[in-house]
């Protein structure tokens, strides 16, 4: 199966939420998304709400409800008692757990597994329970591979920060992608799926999927939305410019 793309809405509402009004449109958007052939939506709520805000994941639901059945919704997020309570209203496909502080500009590690291992199986239980697939999200780490997969979690997610860090710099890209594909090897070995994000582009993420073949899912917003800004900014010059050409009854 190739790789899905789920494209994480996070920097689209951190736009809108510039000011009080609806555009540009979180569901709306991802609509966009998910008629252009992306696979499913990420959203990454943090409780400060300062790009996705609670309210917009029931619409986000009926989106894909309505229109993409097919489609996925994965929700991201600190497993308090809170996140939990809020992803249980919306059912989405899948939650990754990110060990993330609130006070955080955005994530920056993965789940150290064997501390955290007795915490995070009931957490993982009870989504389960609710017939959700856990992804838990991971550092480029082996030796925590036997404690991810003790936790009762599907999948993990691996954090791809530093690799796409090294946009400028090969020999490091390298070295990254080596620690990379060495945890994925191993999640494998030890039946969990492998998903991945942060930081991804269209530049190094071939590179990555050639590492790691087996890659069921990329979540991308930054350089995603970025690309979007970038090709369609001439599209949208033209639009303005001819607003700007109107002359009304005339
Ligand atoms: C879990 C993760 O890697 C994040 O990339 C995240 O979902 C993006 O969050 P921000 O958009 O808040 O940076
Ligand atoms: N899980 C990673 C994600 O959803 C998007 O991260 P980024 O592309 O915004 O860095």
């Amino acid at each position: 199966m190739p790789t899905q793309l789920s494209v994480n809405l996070n920097a689209v509402a951190m736009l809108r939420n510039r000011r009080d009004l609806p555009w540009p449109s979180v569901t709306g958007l991802g609509r966009i998304a998910l008629n252009a052939g992306a696979h499913g939506l990420t959203v990454h709520p943090r409780p400060d709400q300062r790009h996705i805000r609670f309210s917009d994941l029931p619409e986000i639901r009926k989106l894909i409800d309505d229109e993409f059945p097919d489609a996925e919704l994965n929700i991201e997020g600190f497993p308090s008692d809170e996140f939990l309570n809020l992803v249980e209203t919306i059912s989405p496909e899948q939650v990754t757990l990110v060990p993330d502080d609130p006070s955080q500009p955005t994530s920056d590690h993965g789940f150290d597994f064997k501390a955290e291992l007795e915490r995070l199986k009931p957490i993982v239980r009870r989504l389960k329970d609710g017939n959700t697939r856990v992804s838990i999200f991971s550092d480029a780490d082996p030796n925590q591979m036997e404690a991810a997969a003790a936790t009762g979690c599907d999948r993990i997610e691996l954090y791809t920060g530093p690799y796409g860090a090294t946009y400028d710099n090969p020999d490091a890209a390298e070295s990254e992608l080596r620690a990379l594909g060495a945890t994925a090897d191993r999640a494998l070995s030890l039946g969990l799926g492998v998903n991945a994000g942060h930081d991804l582009t269209v530049s190094n993420l071939p590179p990555l999927i050639e590492r790691i073949p087996f890659l069921a899912e990329v979540s991308i917003g930054h350089g995603l939305t970025a690309d979007a800004l970038e090709f369609g900014m001439a599209e949208t010059v033209h639009r303005f410019r001819a607003a700007c050409d109107q002359r009304i009854g005339t």
